[in-house]
């Protein structure tokens, strides 16, 4: 079979998830050819994502490349791919989600959110800030952007005293030894998408070769669960920069999706979240939306897009 052209960032973390989809791949009988691609969200550091412009920031210059057909297959954090992708390009496949949740990175192992002591959390996530604020007051922040590696070397160079992450990332680049403290969903929705590696590709690729990648690679349970959450999102029309989070969970026996989803506002003093259910993992995900929407989150999320 032909080699299947791979597009990937050149982060550590974006190439782990590449090889991740060359070995699946591999495996499955398709050879895979990775090609790095730089993105303006790999260039441009010293501004915060919300101020470059969310969209498409870590993927247009993939989706490029999609088109004239360079790659075949970009792969992504499925949390970093805006909601609405266009009608050129299309998500084939969804890989197994990981633990969702955020942790708690430091070298200081006992720290915990909940001890009431104040420390200092390095992050650049809207969600995460506005989260703390509420949950958490007593915490303090500082915007750290760049890759995990950079992120994890400000943390020992004493800019902050931990730092908030996916579970996911730092699974994949092994700094699970750090894991101060795993922080429950309930209280911290991740955002939308977490956890999981799309696939993404141009509509007109060839139909056999989008077949044998989705039958490698995609995990329907985690598709069901992606499904929702990115529609409740692209509802919402929520980019990478904006404090909305979901998870949606999938229960096979019953066939029912069942979706946790909402939006705080970046002070962190007004959250709304709800929780819903159904079978058609889209019209969940929308008519989450529209119920958070309603219910006041219209009117967070105008405040939101004016402050940005
Ligand atoms: N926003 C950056 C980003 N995109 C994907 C991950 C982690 C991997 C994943 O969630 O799939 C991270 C780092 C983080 O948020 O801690």
């Amino acid at each position: 079979m032909q080699t299947i052209k791979l597009g990937t960032r050149g982060s550590k973390l974006a190439l782990w998830q590449a090889y991740f989809v060359k070995e699946t791949l591999e495996a499955g009988g398709l050879p895979v050819e990775i090609v790095i691609i730089e993105t303006k969200g790999d260039q441009i550091l010293d501004r915060s994502l919300s101020k470059i412009g969310s969209k498409g920031v870590f993927t247009e210059e993939l989706e490029e490349k999609l088109l004239s057909g360079e790659i075949h297959i970009a792969q992504h954090s499925a949390k970093d791919l805006q909601s609405d992708l266009g009608e050129n390009f299309e998500i084939i496949a969804f890989s197994e989600r990981e633990k969702v949740n955020d942790v708690l990175i430091s070298f200081d192992k006992s720290l915990t959110l909940e001890s009431g002591q104040p420390f200092v959390v390095g992050t650049s996530s809207t969600r995460r800030v506005a989260m703390l604020k509420h949950f958490y007051p007593h915490i303090k922040t500082v915007d750290m952007r760049g890759n995990l590696q950079t992120r994890m070397g400000k943390l020992e160079s004493g800019v902050c005293d931990a730092l908030l992450l996916a579970f996911a990332g730092v699974h994949r680049m092994g700094y699970e030894e750090h894991i101060a403290q795993l922080i429950t969903t309930d209280t911290f929705t991740p955002a939308v998408g977490q956890g999981s590696v799309a696939i993404e590709c141009a509509v007109n690729l060839d139909a056999d070769i989008k077949g044998k990648i989705r039958s490698l690679l995609n995990h329907p349970h985690t598709e069901k669960q992606l499904l929702a959450e990115r529609a409740f999102l692209k509802r919402l029309q929520g980019g990478c920069s904006i404090p909305v989070f979901g998870l949606a969970q999938y229960d096979a026996e019953t066939d029912t999706i069942s979706m946790t989803g909402g939006i705080i506002s970046l002070d962190g003093k007004e959250i709304i979240k709800e929780v819903l259910s159904g079978s058609n993992p889209e019209e969940v995900g929308f008519a989450l939306a529209d119920k958070i929407l309603d219910l006041g989150g219209g009117r967070i999320l105008q405040e939101i897009k004016a402050n940005l």
